[in-house]
């Protein structure tokens, strides 16, 4: 029992991608246990959201493994543990003829299946999902109709429907007010800490998360990982290769 309560989500080893002899990501080690929060930063083109699109099956890594939870990825099969919100997923089209609540049935499918038809315990997930993310007064409005804030925490929802282990976020705030940001950072931390959820986030806004947060990895075609992030002198090497304040993590934590 021991053993398996310590088998990580993610299990990266030595992984390479390039694309036609560039490489985009080289010689990346890392794991992502149950139960953590994890930011992941870096410069624009640093290899964030390819990184991301790997472990998801999206793309294929040029050498190196990927384990979930515990098998190879080309046997891992129940992708509706992995919860996924890509980036810009709040900037709808305007015209999207779907309300609120059929864009979170529509999380439902990776669970069910394609082809059975909709059970209670499905509506009850969907309904558990909008209230979560506080969307239940919204579920009849059209999906284009909603402010940015709204909308992700729609996608959002779409993505806690089939009931994940873990929630991957791409920089999801852009086109978000702040006061909706700010918001969108309590319902995180909520769901981490009390809904048990594993939280990868992938922002460029490392100081407003920087309390609820327990590891950084930075990724710039290689990894650091920052085990410790409050601790500013651990990020030092960070701050003088990637050019990011890491100090304003530990700033952050002493303005309360
Ligand atoms: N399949 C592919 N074919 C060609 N180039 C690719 C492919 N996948 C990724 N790249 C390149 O890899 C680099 C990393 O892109 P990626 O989107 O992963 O960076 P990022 O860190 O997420 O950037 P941003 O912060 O701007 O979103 C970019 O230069 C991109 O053009």
């Amino acid at each position: 029992m021991q053993l398996k309560f310590k088998v990580p989500i993610f299990d990266v080893k030595n992984l390479n991608f390039s694309v036609r002899g560039v490489d985009i990501l080289s010689n990346i080690s890392l794991e992502i246990f149950n139960g953590e929060y994890i930011a992941i930063i870096g410069p624009n083109g640093g290899g964030k959201t390819t990184l991301i699109r790997i472990l998801l099956g999206l793309e294929k890594a040029t050498s190196g493994s990927v384990k979930i939870f515990g098998k190879k990825i080309k046997n891992f099969k129940e992708w509706y543990k992995i919860g996924y919100v890509p980036q810009r997923a709040s900037l709808v089209d305007a015209n999207f003829p779907a309300t609120v609540e059929d864009i979170v049935k529509m999380g439902r499918v990776a669970k069910r299946g394609m082809f059975s038809t909709f059970s209670l315990e499905d509506a009850k997930m969907v309904e558990d999902a909008m209230l979560k993310m506080d969307i239940v007064h919204l579920k009849n409005k059209m999906v284009g109709t909603l402010s940015g804030g709204q909308r992700q925490r729609a996608m959002i929802a779409r993505a806690l429907a089939s009931s994940p282990e873990i929630l991957i976020l791409d920089e999801p705030n852009t086109g978000v007010d702040i006061v909706s940001q700010q918001r969108f950072y309590k319902l995180l931390s909520k769901l981490n800490k009390e809904d048990n959820i594993t939280i990868v986030f992938i922002t460029h806004d490392i100081g407003v998360i920087a309390d609820d947060i327990g590891r950084l990895f930075t990724i710039n075609e290689n990894a650091t990982i920052c085990n410790n992030p409050k601790e500013a002198m651990s990020c030092e090497d960070m701050t003088q290769l990637y050019g990011i304040d890491a100090h304003l993590i530990h700033n952050h934590k002493h303005e309360h």
